[in-house]
């Protein structure tokens, strides 16, 4: 809506010139961002008008007022200037856009210049205060042939994309990279169905930019040079090309942070679906008071160390020689505690090189940017030497810090140690750095000195012991004598003011003096503003090689945050297999972590011939946990980490995929047992012989009978695919297809019904072993779980009650012996709908009303 409309003013006038600049301003913000919210500068305060002040009043709670003049009023509501940042965060929180319009020029009678400075989107924010430690990505979407993903973190310069051939892919990494803004191409955002389901999936913020092919290689050539051969498709192509036309609106046209795209193959990392990620807790726990696993392993020293790990989790490794080099490179550190020690210390005085090389690259870097930029520099040398004779990845580390040329000696040279916030503030250069500068410096300071003298020699001269010298902004400088001593005051003073006791005088030689102490000030001022500018500049031409130490850095920071847990965890570096996952004695890493010493650890072995394991045992025993310590020491392994167990073989898995746990999605419209149902489907269409699959208590969501259907055909499946499957159930009924398929292999944890100490007579408690021991699970103890858990008395000893009697009558059924050798799977839903009405009359002698 243009903004004249959006004022809702009242009154027949024309508008007031401020306002008239206002509503300009904002169709302008308009046309690029449509949703922005304009905060206009008047005086001390941002203003909004109209509608948007209505809605900014909602959004941060402010009193709502009206900008009236004769003829005309609107509602304004404002934000004090000093309190920008924190409601400017609470709007980007908000999902709001921001546009700051601040004044320009001086306070003078007439209309003010104002100029909007900053375009403000949750994805494109560059000012530390307004980010998060982690990445901050910037997503496009567009479609082709496939599906194609952008992602930008304006932050750090970092420029991805990729192509995906089914949505699901798509959505994963999109899930996966957490973008907290997402531009969509017209064909999935004109599509209401699509629409609905992407904004059920990802509720984020989602903004219109373009995605015509045409503006699409016009920003690609401009922000690169090129369109980039490996960007073959026009979805690509497009998808990239919105990133950056957008990005390069809300930088006001600076995006020199972006050098180049990368375009990565989906497939060449280990396929690691959301649901995986959400379920090992490899970054959120799915408790409020959980550790994940970046918590174990975060020992991580800068932010740009904490972003690298996250990365490499994100896309854990299929090259066994990378892994092997990350591997050697965690050893090498394992070995050497002193390095070690050595090299996280030097880590903890290091800034974020990344970010800082971003906005030095943009020329935005603020003087004391500039500064913390040459404090972390001034470290590389140290640990080049540090690395000395490492050879690996840490070799290439050492050789990319010591890569880049010396421009700490130049900011050091020019830059004060301790700058200013702002570069107008003065006191930003070094004397000495700038012979002008220095000039303008010696003439101001001596014109401070006969100002700091004037009030001696005045008082010698006039006699006033108590004749001082002051400064306020109204009069500059005065000097001031108290009313008994009004008659000693000479004929040259000008009296400016009278107060009560005491009167102000000027002389024309002392305004004359100040006149020229503001001229140098502010001659000094805008040559500092130069030199700093042209430092910045000159910095900026090595933001390519800055940008290569940052990334050194961020590895050699993970790689000995890595070295550093299995230093104090007793984790040992995995050995590569060709086919075996054989792990002895291992240990759940945030488990154990929360545990201590009472963790039990156990073994797992799968090969290509065992490739199955079907785990029962009780609730409670440790199932879960043992399916997880597998997938995530397979994760380990492949992001290059030692593991925790005392000895580890691993293969190379093209994809661990699990399916733990209940969850729905009441946005999306699905419920539980559909949630389970997707996911089990994916992994079922995307499971190879390569792959790690976890699933636990699958069909437990509906019937007995239907879930025992399902999971024995899906346990079918994975056995016939040759995929490695950790398998827990609750369905005994399962346990007897280990005689039926060769690669199946019973396993249970154990635990022992005990009499109570101080229990009534005959009751009866549970005690875990957490122990994975060979063969089925005898029961499944519900029962005394259910009590542990602390249900009434007379309801858990009910349930002991049934629970005989069914199994009595159960065990004997002519079904239950029928059920036990049929192929539930091949079952219609109404045969099997008609079997459960069967069983449960003959099992509990219940008449239930037929379909
Ligand atoms: N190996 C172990 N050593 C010590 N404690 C363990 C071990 N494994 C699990 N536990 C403890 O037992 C608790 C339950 O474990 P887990 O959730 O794995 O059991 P489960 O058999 O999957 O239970 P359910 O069938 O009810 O889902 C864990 O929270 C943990 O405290």
């Amino acid at each position: 809506m243009r903004a004249q409309n959006v004022l809702k003013g009242t009154g027949s006038g024309a508008l007031p010139p401020m306002l008239e600049q206002y509503v300009r301003m904002r169709d302008e913000v308009a046309e690029t961002l449509p949703h922005a919210l304009l905060l206009f500068q008047v005086g001390d305060f941002y203003e909004t008008f109209g509608e948007d002040a209505e809605r900014t009043a909602r959004l941060l709670g402010l009193a709502l007022t009206h900008k009236s003049s004769r003829d005309f009023s609107t509602p304004m509501a404002g934000i004090p200037l000093r309190a920008l940042d924190s409601h400017v965060e609470r709007l980007l929180a908000c999902g709001v856009c921001v546009a700051v319009a601040d004044q320009v020029e001086e306070p003078g009678s007439g209309l003010m210049d104002r100029r909007v400075t900053q375009l403000l989107t949750p994805g494109t924010v560059t000012e530390e205060r307004h980010l998060g430690a982690d990445e901050n990505y910037l997503a496009a979407v567009a479609t082709g042939d496939g599906y194609a993903l952008a992602l930008l973190d304006v932050s750090t310069g970092e420029f991805r994309c990729a192509a995906f051939h089914t949505r699901l892919a798509l959505y994963d990494e999109l899930a996966r990279c957490r973008a907290r803004e997402v531009l969509l191409a017209p064909e999935l955002s004109g599509n209401a169905a699509l629409l609905a389901d992407f904004q059920a999936r990802f509720p984020v913020m989602l903004s219109p930019a373009s995605f015509e092919e045409a503006d699409a290689l016009e920003s690609l050539r401009v922000t690169l040079g090129e369109v980039p051969p490996s960007l073959a498709s026009g979805a690509l192509r497009r998808a990239c090309g919105a990133v950056l036309g957008y990005a390069r609106v809300t930088q006001q046209g600076r995006l020199d942070m972006v050098r180049r795209v990368v375009r990565f193959e989906p497939g060449a990392h280990m396929r690691l679906p959301d649901a995986a990620v959400r379920a090992l807790e490899l970054f959120q726990a799915q408790s409020p008071q959980g550790c994940t696993l970046t918590d174990v392993l975060g020992q991580t020293r800068t932010a740009g160390g904490r972003r690298r790990l996250r990365a490499w989790l994100r896309a854990p490794l299929l090259d066994e020689l990378s892994i092997r080099a990350r591997l050697d490179a965690v050893e090498a550190l394992t070995r050497a505690p002193d390095l070690r020690g050595a090299v996280r210390s030097l880590l903890y005085r290091a800034h974020d090189l990344e970010r800082l090389a971003a906005r030095v690259s943009t020329r935005r870097a603020a003087p004391r940017e500039v500064a913390a930029l040459a404090r972390t520099l001034d470290l590389l040398p140290e640990a080049t030497e540090l690395l000395g004779a490492q050879g690996g990845l840490l070799g290439g580390v050492r050789e990319r810090l010591s890569a880049l040329p010396d421009v700490v000696t130049r900011i050091r040279a020019a830059l004060v140690d301790e700058p200013p916030i702002r570069v107008g503030e003065g006191g930003l250069i070094r004397d000495g750095f700038h012979a002008e500068l220095d000039e303008l410096r010696a003439a101001a300071i001596g014109h401070r000195a006969w100002l700091a003298d004037l009030e001696v020699s005045e008082r010698q001269r006039t006699g006033i012991g108590s004749l001082k010298v002051s400064y306020n902004s109204v009069f500059g400088y005065y000097l001031e004598v108290t009313g008994a001593h009004l008659s000693k005051v000479p004929a040259d003073y000008r009296q400016v003011a009278t107060l009560k006791d005491r009167a102000r005088f000027t002389r024309p030689d002392l305004r004359e003096r100040e006149r020229e102490i503001a001229r140098l000030e502010a001659a000094a001022s805008r040559l500092e503003q130069e030199v700093f500018t042209e430092l910045r500049d000159s910095l900026a031409a090595h933001a390519e090689a800055l940008a290569d130490a940052a990334g050194a850095l961020s590895e050699l920071d993970v790689l000995a945050a890595l070295a550093d847990v299995a230093a104090e965890h007793g984790w040992i570096r995995p050995v590569t297999s060709d086919g075996p996952m054989r792990l002895v004695q291992a240990r759940h890493p945030v488990v154990e972590r929360s545990l201590g010493g009472r963790f039990v650890p156990n073994d797992v072995h799968l090969d290509p011939i065992r490739r199955a394991v079907l785990l029962t045992g009780p609730n409670m025993a440790g199932k879960s946990t043992y399916l997880r310590t597998a997938a995530l020491c397979a994760l380990l392994h492949q992001i290059g980490s030692f593991v925790p167990a005392d000895h580890a073989e691993l293969p190379v898995y093209d994809a661990v995929h699990t399916r733990i746990g209940a969850s729905d999605d009441l946005a999306g419209g699905r419920s539980t047992f559909m949630v389970e149902m997707s996911e089990l489907a994916a992994i079922l269409h995307g499971a190879t012989r390569a792959s790690l699959v976890i699933l636990d208590e699958i069909g437990r969501g509906t019937s007995t009978l239907d879930g025992l259907a399902i999971a024995q055909a899906a346990l079918e499946h994975l056995h016939a695919a040759g995929a490695h499957t950790l398998f827990a159930t609750h369905y005994f009924e399962l346990t007897r297809l280990e005689s039926e398929l060769p690669g199946l292999v019973n396993l249970h944890v154990a635990a022992e019904e005990v009499q109570l100490e101080n229990g009534a007579a005959g009751s009866r408690g549970l005690t875990f072993y957490h122990q994975v021991v060979p063969g089925a699970a005898r029961q499944s103890y519900g029962v005394e779980v259910a009590r542990l858990a602390g249900l009434p008395g007379g309801v858990t000893s009910r349930a002991a009650r049934l629970l005989t009697a069914l199994g009595a009558q159960g065990a004997d059924t002519r079904l239950t012996r029928q059920l036990a050798t049929l192929d539930l799977a091949r079952l219609t839903p109404m045969q099997a709908l008609d079997l459960l009405h069967r069983w449960q009359r003959e099992v509990t002698g219940a008449e239930t009303t037929s379909p």
